[in-house]
């Protein structure tokens, strides 16, 4: 994840909308006592027989594990547990043959969400094309995906990302490309997660991961002083007026998320001794910004989270 790492410092090192506070990062690691155990699926809401369906099941949520707050009532949630329900009722609906048959109404069913989804034509073509592309070159099954990167996650996400053009989050930010990868890492970090590291979980390098830049972690950053927005972001935020996707305050808010969360793992590392992995980091701080609902999280149309 060298290219996400360099290319997020990059942005940090001449971004015009957002700083990344030093001094913010001492004062937050300063009143870390511990960083708190967040459990993976401290929800209860993800499917898991510990065998290649959840591998399949984890997929195909990362392929829709994007833009849910255009619908005030949707959220990540609905999607884990909708996808769960639907697995447990049919075990083959995930089959690489029916997810390129998928149809919005069909998709809409079955997560019993009332109306058309966000993005929702987009979230079709995505399942069309991880069906296809996971049928032609790994038998219809993402557990042969897995098992083809002999345990890196790195090369996990950079198998995603060329195989599945869909997954190549990536924006062009003054002239230079910058890589964000949410949804290919997010995919590697819930296979570590669910598995507890062992069998499809089990990754050499998960440390190589850096955290998943979305709209939660960004705010979450901002709140804790970590993050400074220049005056017109956050009135842009705070009016709810949508951030185009591949603007510069939208590229500054992704990468130096990233950018700020290696540098507070690097300072726990030096204060404590600790190597504290940054999808631990991103984990509390988004289970920490979905339970504060006064929050105010910037606005994208997105297919990339
Ligand atoms: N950085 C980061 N972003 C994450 C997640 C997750 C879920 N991870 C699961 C894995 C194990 C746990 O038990 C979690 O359930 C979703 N998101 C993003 O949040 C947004 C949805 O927000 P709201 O509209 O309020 O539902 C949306 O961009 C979505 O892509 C994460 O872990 N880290």
């Amino acid at each position: 994840m060298e290219e996400v790492r360099a290319s997020a410092a990059w942005v940090a090192s001449c971004s015009s909308h957002v700083v990344v506070d030093s001094a913010g990062i001492e004062r937050a690691v300063e009143n870390i006592q511990e960083i708190p155990r967040i459990e993976w699926d401290f929800e209860g809401i993800h499917y898991f027989d510990n065998g290649p369906l959840t591998v399949q099941y984890l997929f195909v949520l990362d392929t829709l594990n994007f833009c849910f707050w255009p619908d005030k009532d949707l959220s990540y949630d609905h999607l884990a547990s909708g996808l769960k329900a639907a697995l447990e009722n049919d075990k083959s609906v995930f089959d690489a043959d029916r997810l390129q048959k998928f149809t919005g109404p069909q998709l809409r069913d079955l997560l019993k969400w009332p109306r058309p989804l966000p993005l929702e034509d987009e979230r079709i073509r995505l399942l069309h094309e991880v069906g296809f592309e996971l049928k032609r070159s790994f038998g219809g099954k993402a557990s042969n995906l897995v098992e083809t990167c002999g345990k890196s996650a790195a090369k996990l996400v950079a198998t995603v990302t060329s195989l599945f053009p869909g997954f190549r989050d990536h924006s062009v930010y003054k002239g230079h490309q910058v890589f964000l990868y949410k949804r290919a890492q997010i995919f590697a970090a819930d296979l570590f997660g669910a598995f507890k590291g062992r069998g499809y979980g089990e990754f050499t390098d998960i440390g190589s991961i850096t955290i998943f830049a979305d709209y939660i972690v960004p705010a979450v950053l901002q709140q804790l002083g970590v993050l400074k927005y220049s005056s017109t972001l956050v009135r842009m935020i705070e009016s709810d007026n949508e951030i185009l996707s591949g603007s510069e305050e939208e590229v500054e808010l992704r990468a130096c998320s990233i950018y700020a969360v290696e540098k507070m793992r690097d300072l726990l590392r030096v204060k404590s001794g600790k190597q504290v992995l940054s999808i631990e980091l991103d984990l509390w701080l988004w289970a920490f910004g979905v339970r504060c609902p006064s929050l105010r999280h910037h606005r994208t149309l997105s297919i990339y989270y």
